[in-house]
């Protein structure tokens, strides 16, 4: 579990390049990145394990934020329904592209972090309330995903991260706050 001590930070150029395709077969090196970024998420968000080692809970990672300039991301969405059901979504996204997007907008109340940007930066990240994922499973079989609403907003976070883009550069200088008529305003 290399990465659990180094989430790169902003300022590394890592975190502004454009991710290069995750080629297929997949190697033993990309199975047991996509396993640890899992694994890291999952870790992250059991309290005594994060308590322990320091670790902000998180709901996404990006290969650019564990230092490898690689066209995936893992996403670990819990669910907060107390139904047997434990993520909303729990899915590794290997050369992910959004090939449909809704018109419609939709943004955190709370405005966005990042596990790499240590500082504060307010204001709604305007981003769509859903999207069509088309992306390529272990096997490199093309898969579509269709989202919507706070899972569709990590999914957008993550691929954001695969093109350099982080969450702050989508915020309105002029007006932090400003929704966009018709938005949804995720809390
Ligand atoms: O690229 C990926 N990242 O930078 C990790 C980010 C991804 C999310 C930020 C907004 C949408 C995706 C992340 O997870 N966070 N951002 C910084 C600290 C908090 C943390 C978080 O939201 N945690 C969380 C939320 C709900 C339930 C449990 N934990
Ligand atoms: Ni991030």
């Amino acid at each position: 579990m290399y990465m659990m001590k180094n989430i790169t930070r902003d300022g590394n150029p890592v975190l502004r390049k454009q991710a290069a395709p995750v080629k297929f077969p997949l190697s033993d090196t990309d199975k047991q990145l996509a396993h640890d970024m899992m694994e890291y998420l999952i870790n992250s968000q059991n309290p005594e394990f994060a308590q322990k080692h320091h670790l902000r809970a998180g709901v996404g990672l990006a290969a650019p934020q564990v230092g490898i300039s690689k066209q995936m991301a893992s996403v670990l969405v819990p669910n907060d329904q107390d139904d047997d059901q434990d993520y909303l979504l729990k899915i590794t996204l290997i050369n992910p592209v959004i090939i449909s997007n809704s018109v419609q907008n939709a943004q955190l109340a709370e405005g966005e972090g990042c596990l790499s940007v240590d500082k504060d930066v307010p204001g709604y990240v305007p981003r769509s309330a859903r999207i069509t994922i088309r992306y390529q499973d272990f096997d490199g079989k093309e898969q579509t995903l269709r989202v919507k609403n706070y899972p569709a907003i990590v999914c957008q976070h993550e691929i954001d991260h695969l093109r350099g883009h982080l969450f702050y550069d989508r915020i309105n200088k002029n007006e932090p706050f400003k929704a966009e008529s018709g938005s949804t305003i995720i809390s």
